[in-house]
């Protein structure tokens, strides 16, 4: 394996969940990622399906909580969680916070000093982690779909959004839906971005789906009791901003379940197989 580093592997539902690092040129340093190969991927390639995390996660979180092995198994897809920033930059002041720098790369690419250097994770995740991943493990490339959590859920929606043709299937937990409208997205744009808001519509969904039509029905899980719902998360601008444009969008409020990993296990099996239907169709 070119360039990849295997920290750890385990078996896990008679497939093989790994940890790896490698050098990123498009990050400029060390990147971590974690892929769950199903027990199918021995004797054949299989989809991939990508998932980013939220804000303070590490390549782990996904992997260690939500249960998703289960199901990537039993639909014989692989599953690809990056890690939410670059880490150990050397930037000042990158650990500070909690909802910016380490942790919260909000998967865009900095322009911004001194952010822009490192700070590339929407190219990373869009080009680069694809590339490594087909060069290393059996997938079919064709058949590809992303998912997320939180800032995570953003970011899926951006990707998928932004690449259609690369994303056959595009689904959310909690997704930060309008981020030029909530506080995290505005502290994290003015910083990574700077103050010209036309690059900041390039990183919205709610912006993105009024000039491009997604080709599949987009699903997104949001539970009620989520602490972050009103301020921060916003579905309701982009279920406007679909039903303005006409686009599919299932989004489905989930009665008391709160913004944590116990509510994306409980609706994990939907999501997956949601992109294994999609993966099925020609
Ligand atoms: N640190 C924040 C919460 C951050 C948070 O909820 N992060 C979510 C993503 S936005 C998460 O997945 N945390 C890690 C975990 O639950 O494993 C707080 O104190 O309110």
């Amino acid at each position: 394996m070119t360039n990849l580093k295997l920290i750890s592997e385990s078996k896990s539902f008679g497939g093989k969940l790994g940890f790896y690092s490698h050098p990123s040129s498009t990050c400029n340093g060390e990147m971590r990622f974690a892929v769950y190969q199903p027990p199918q991927a021995n004797q054949n390639s299989v989809p991939v399906l990508y998932f980013l995390s939220g804000l303070t996660c590490t390549e782990e979180n996904f992997m260690a909580k939500a249960g998703a092995q289960r199901y990537a198994a039993e639909y014989g897809l692989m599953l690809v969680a990056p890690d939410t920033s670059p880490r150990n930059t050397g930037i000042a002041g990158e650990d500070d916070e909690w909802d910016f720098g380490t942790g919260a790369g909000f998967y865009v690419d900095a322009t911004e000093q001194p952010w822009h250097q490192h700070y590339q994770m929407y190219s990373y995740v869009v080009q680069e982690l694809p590339a490594l991943i087909a060069a290393n493990f059996p997938t079919q490339t064709e058949k590809q779909g992303i998912f997320g959590h939180s800032m995570g859920g953003h970011g899926a929606l951006v990707c998928a959004l932004r690449n259609p043709q690369l994303y056959k299937s595009v689904s959310a937990f909690a997704p930060i839906a309008a981020p030029m409208r909530c506080p995290w997205g505005q502290k994290a744009f003015s910083r990574y971005l700077g103050s010209d808001g036309e690059s900041w519509r390039l990183y919205d969904a709610s912006e993105l789906i009024k000039q491009v039509k997604y080709h599949s029905p987009i699903l997104i899980d949001q539970g009620t009791a989520d602490k972050f719902l009103a301020e921060q998360l916003l579905p309701e601008v982009f279920e406007q901003a679909c039903a303005a444009v006409n686009q599919p969008l299932t989004l489905r409020y989930q009665e008391g379940y709160d913004h944590s990993y116990y509510f994306i296990a409980s609706f994990i099996e939907d999501h997956i197989r949601y992109h294994a239907l999609a993966f099925e169709e020609k």
